[in-house]
């Protein structure tokens, strides 16, 4: 089943499918195995980081699979440690390079690192790879309000997508207003809470009631708010159960709200206003 037809318009025109396989820190030879049999299973969008060590592997998978480039979405992202016009321009060459490919489909500022006050000269290099041809669409990442009005105001480019923490245990409404506003995709990250929702009974009799899994819910809860969502696996039956919530009807209103009651606030990961500041709390990933 090819994803490709559950995409999403973003705001360039370019479309991004909706579910995609997420990488975050699976060593780079895991990472080829596991992008190859997702794209066998119809995946068509992988999310990679520089930080994560492995666009080589997902590179090649994706080079090796036989499916034509233009119909697989890659992504990846600047790490922090190369904010600023020139080095985020040399960033992207070297990600090219490991990736083994000729464009990038979507390039995303990974954090804003406000205490180092260079994500708008990032942006910069970002617009620039985008005129360029290099990237079909940028982005940002853990992008908060405050943050995106300064892109904004800056910037000739509006984000065609914030990737952020999402989950049934936090629901970032009012980030996805802000984004509704812009027309900015919200993208979520972590959208299994790591695989810590996965029991919660409201969703464990959701899954009961609809005939599926937890996971699978979460997942379709996802897609019917109008979010991209990119779980993480390795395992082929949970990538297979995974892409199957695109499948599933959208969820009646009355289990939508079911599981926006489980809204608590709790991030799982860093805050983005002081993840890669040396004097920051960063709570492990
Ligand atoms: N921009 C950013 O700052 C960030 C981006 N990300 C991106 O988001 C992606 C997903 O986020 P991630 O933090 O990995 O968390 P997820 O919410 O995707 O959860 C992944 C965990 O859930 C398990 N899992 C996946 N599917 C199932 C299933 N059907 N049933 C039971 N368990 C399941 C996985 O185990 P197993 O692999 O063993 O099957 C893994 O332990 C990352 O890979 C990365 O691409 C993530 C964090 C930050
Ligand atoms: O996985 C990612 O994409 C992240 O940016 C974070 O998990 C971060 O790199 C981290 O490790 C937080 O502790």
């Amino acid at each position: 089943m090819a994803q490709q037809d559950d995409a999403v318009t973003l705001n360039n025109g370019v479309r991004m499918p909706r579910l995609g396989l997420g990488v975050a820190r699976v060593p780079d030879a895991e990472a080829a195995a596991a992008v190859a049999a997702a794209l066998e299973m119809g995946y068509r969008s992988v999310d990679t980081a520089k930080d994560y060590g492995n666009e080589r592997g997902v590179g090649a998978a994706v080079r090796e699979s036989g499916i034509p480039r233009e119909q697989v979405f890659v992504t990846t992202k600047v790490w922090n440690a190369d904010h600023g016009y020139a080095p985020a321009l040399r960033a992207f060459d070297a990600g090219l390079e490991r990736l083994g490919l000729d464009y990038v489909d979507l390039y995303l500022i990974h954090w804003p690192v406000p205490s180092r006050g260079l994500f708008q000269e990032t942006w910069r290099a970002l617009e620039r790879l985008h005129a360029d041809g290099r990237v079909r669409a940028i982005g940002v990442s853990n992008f908060e309000p405050r943050h995106l009005a300064l892109l904004m105001k800056e910037g000739s480019v509006v984000p065609a997508v914030n990737q952020i923490e999402m989950h049934p245990r936090l629901q970032q409404q009012r980030l996805r207003d802000v984004h509704r506003r812009y027309g900015i995709v919200t993208e979520a990250w972590s959208p299994l809470a790591k695989g810590g929702a996965l029991e919660h009974p409201t969703l464990v009799s959701l899954a009961e009631r609809h005939g599926t899994t937890p996971a699978a819910i979460i997942l379709r809860w996802h897609l019917d708010l109008g979010n991209v969502v990119i779980p993480k696996t390795v395992t082929p039956a949970r990538m297979r159960e995974n892409l199957g919530a695109a499948s599933l009807a959208p969820l009646p209103p009355a289990d939508i709200d079911a599981i926006g009651a489980l809204d608590a606030g709790e991030r799982i990961g860093p805050h983005p206003d002081t993840f890669g500041d040396p004097a920051g709390t960063e709570p492990p990933g």
